[in-house]
This record gives C-alpha cells, structure tokens and sequence, in this order.
C-alpha cells in the first residue's frame, strides 16, 4: 500500500508574516468536481483544482472506472464522463492514500453501479471505520466485505437497480451524507437523507449546478432533508474551485499568534458550513477583516485579512463542531497561546480523523510547553497570555497532514525550534505549504 518514507522537519520563528498568499483549491470541491464531471455526459472544465494527493487518488479512481480526465499545461483539468449508470469495473484495487473523502464518496458511487471494486489504502486510512457507509449503502442492496471492524481493504460488490432509502445520518459527517445521495443518483426512485445536525453542502450544491433534481427542507428545528431524483442525467460544467478555508486557517493562526504580522489570504471560499473556524477566532478577538466578497463557484468567497492580536480563551460550542472540524487541530495551536482558558466539547469525531487528533494535539502540546487537559470529547487549554511556548519537542504527525502543520504554525510562537517526525503527509491537502512558509522567512 502507499506508506511514503518519512520526512522529518524543523520549524521556527521566522519573523512578522506580511504580505499576501493563495491557498490551493478546496479539498472537498475538488474532489466532487471530479467525481461529478466524471458522471456527467461530455467535457466539463475545472479550474483552481486542488493537486493534493487526496484530489489524485479520487482521479486516479475515477480514470479506472472510465472517466476521461487529463491536465492542460494552463493548470485546467478537463473531464469526459461516461454519465451516470456508465462506471466501469476497474481492473485492479482503487488505491485511496490517505483519503477518507474520496473512499467514503466513492464506495457510495459504487453501490449503485452493477459493478465490483475493491478499496485499499495507506496505514493511516486502513484504521478508519467504514461502517458508517457500508451499513446505509447494504440498505440499498450492495453488498460489502471488509476487514474485522468493517476497515480497509474493503470491497464493494454494487447493485443495479438499487433500491431507494430514507436515511438519517447518526453520526454528523458529510462524507456519510454524500455517499447516500451519491448512491441514489442511479437508484430509481427519491432518495432521502435527514441530518439532525447541518455539515458542509458542497454535494448539495454541486449536483443541482449539475442539474440533479435536488431539494433541501429545513424544519423548525434545523433538521434538513435532502431528497434527490434518481437516474439522474447530469450536464457538464465549467467549475471554478474556490481557495480552501481549511488551509487558509494555517496562515491565518500563525498570522495571529505572531507580533508584527499581517497577511491577506486571497480567494478563500467561507461557505457557512465551513467558516466556524473564523467566527469562533473572531469571538476569541482576532482581527479578521473581510474584502472582495463575491462568488465563486457557487459558493460565498472573500479575501481575508488578518493582523497580529491579542487572543482570549473562549468555549465552543459542540453545535459549531461540524462547520470547523477539520482546523481543531490549528485552533488549539491558537488556543493554547491566548489568554485564559478555551473549552472544547463534543468533538468525539476528531478521533477517526488520519489520526486521533485530541490525543496528538494534548500530546504534542504539552510537550512543547502548553497546558492541556485532555477529555474524552475535546480538550480544555489554559493559554500563555500571547508568550512564547517553550518549544524544542519532536511531535509525531502519524500520517495526518493536519497535525504535522499545527505544529508547524505553532513554532511561529515557540523560543525553541519545533521538530514534526515526517512531513510528508502535508501534501495530501496543501503541497505548497513548506514553500509558503519559507517565502514568509524569505520576505522578512
Ligand atoms: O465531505 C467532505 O468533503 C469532508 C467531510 C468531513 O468528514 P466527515 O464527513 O467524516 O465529518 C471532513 O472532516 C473531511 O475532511 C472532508
Ligand atoms: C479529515 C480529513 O480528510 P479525509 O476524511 O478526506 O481523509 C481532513 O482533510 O482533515
């Protein structure tokens, strides 16, 4: 499987950061802008498309199930679907990395296709559980054999015609939603699924820019229901990737957590379900300002600035958890250097994520001077008041792209220099970080 050698890294202060950067594309858009021009008949375009590797396995798997998609030296993907209905049987396994999104999106596309297809992936994904997608996807009537513990390699054996289903999401993920609605788009019938709590929308939103016919009702009580038509037609786009607000939160944070500095991160996509992260550092006093709001691809896009500032400990509301869940990590980076105590709860999902991200964080926090009590569902930090963190400690990042950044960003406020065991990982989701860092060293 797909284990890279490891490559450890030091990080340290490298003066005020100034000046203006780009993020690469959004991960989650990009990987359905792919899977869904894969399924639409004809040529779609896509501009801004994340080239992480978590975006190439989903390529790579589209392409073994008969997508036509290649890159213009211009940067801009081009995409021939084989419709929906159309996937083929790939040849050999699907090998997904790192990536949860992708193998969750895919093994709903899977289910409904008369087709069989096995998914293997890197130490880090082969420990994540897929049971949450297999359990809805065996209702349709696909049929799933996996590791113990419902783990890859997995093989999905699709059905043709599948059979519709009502199903409410017991878990908040938008990967579990999506591989249902991803399912029903070649099941006959309305399928429907019900989340109690809202996640991000992009399959939403995408599909009916595709041109599904797709409706969302929002009781009183917030609890959305999304049906959608199946034996969709869907039509070819020309998509424009928006900057990702995941990876803007790592500049941003060290941005914030270092005097002197102030940076403008252009083109981040802040579609609600995703900004929680800038709200929740806004309620923590940083100085965030919005500029150029527009649209881009659909979704709500801004250039953000932020300056250097003086950080207060706040508590999070478990309800905020969906729409930041990925920048925990780089939030108690910046929790840990504000002044007094922030509360985190109900984040019991941060433990299936690449790694356990509330162990590695309370653990290579602490190990660099922070205080940090770990709890079962988050962690509660008692921040340095803006000093400087002791530092000097090697963190293991474990394959998650996410941890090994935090920490990165974190040494920005650190005396001693930050060592992460391997870096490698980082380029599953943001492959120009090392270099935007050391274009911040460059220019101080
Ligand atoms: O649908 C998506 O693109 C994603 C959903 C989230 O996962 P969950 O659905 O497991 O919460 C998130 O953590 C992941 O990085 C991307
Ligand atoms: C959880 C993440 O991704 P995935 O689930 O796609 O591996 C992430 O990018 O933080």
């Amino acid at each position: 499987m797909t284990d890279s050698i490891a490559r450890p890294k030091s990080f340290s202060y490298t003066g005020p950061l100034r000046g203006d950067v780009r993020v690469p594309g959004d991960k989650s858009i990009s990987h359905r802008a792919l899977m869904f021009s894969a399924l639409a008949v004809g040529k779609s375009t896509i501009t801004g498309l994340l080239e992480g590797e978590d975006v190439l396995s989903t390529a790579a798997a589209m392409r073994a199930m008969g997508a036509d998609i290649a890159r213009g030296a211009d940067g801009v993907w081009t995409v021939h679907g084989v419709g929906v209905g159309g996937l083929m049987q790939p040849d050999t396994a699907l090998d997904m990395g790192n990536s949860g999104t992708s193998t969750r999106l895919l093994m709903g596309l899977v289910a409904s296709h008369a087709i069989q297809a096995t998914f293997i992936g890197d130490a880090s994904l082969s420990k994540r559980p897929m049971g949450r997608v297999s359990d809805p996807l065996s209702q349709i009537g696909a049929e799933f054999i996996s590791s113990p513990g419902g783990t890859l390699p997995l093989t999905v054996r699709g059905i043709c015609p599948a059979v519709p289903i009502s199903y409410r999401l017991p878990v908040a993920s938008a990967q579990v939603k999506s591989a249902v609605l991803l399912a029903g788009l070649n099941t006959p019938g309305i399928t429907e699924v019900i989340e109690p709590i809202p996640t991000r929308d992009h399959s939403e939103r995408m599909l009916r820019g595709f041109g599904a016919d797709l409706t969302v009702e929002v009781d009183a009580d917030g609890v959305r229901t999304i049906r959608l038509v199946g034996e969709a037609e869907l039509n070819p786009q020309n998509i424009d990737v928006p900057g990702d607000p995941s990876s803007a939160a790592f500049p941003i944070v060290a941005a914030l957590i270092t005097q002197g500095s102030e940076i403008t991160v252009r083109n981040v996509g802040l579609n609600p379900t995703r900004s929680g992260i800038y709200k929740m550092l806004e309620a923590m006093g940083a100085d965030l300002t919005y500029s150029n709001e527009r649209e881009v691809g659909g979704e709500p896009v801004a250039d953000i600035t932020a300056r250097h500032s003086a950080l207060t400990g706040i508590e999070v509301p478990p309800e905020a958890a969906p729409s930041m869940i990925d920048e925990f990590p780089v939030f108690f980076v910046a929790a840990s250097m504000a002044q007094g105590r922030t509360v985190t709860s109900g984040l019991d999902e941060l433990r299936v994520k690449e790694s356990d991200r509330l162990a590695l964080m309370a653990t290579g926090l602490t190990a660099n001077g922070a205080t940090v009590t770990e709890r079962e569902d988050g962690l509660v930090i008692d921040g340095s008041g803006g000093a400087a963190l002791a530092g000097g400690a090697t963190i293991a990042s474990a394959l998650d792209h996410r941890i090994a950044m935090s920490f990165a960003i974190a040494a920005q406020n650190c005396r001693d220099a930050v060592t992460v065991d391997d870096v490698s990982p980082i380029a599953t989701s943001f492959p120009t970080f090392e270099g935007m860092l050391e274009a911040f060293s460059a220019g101080r």
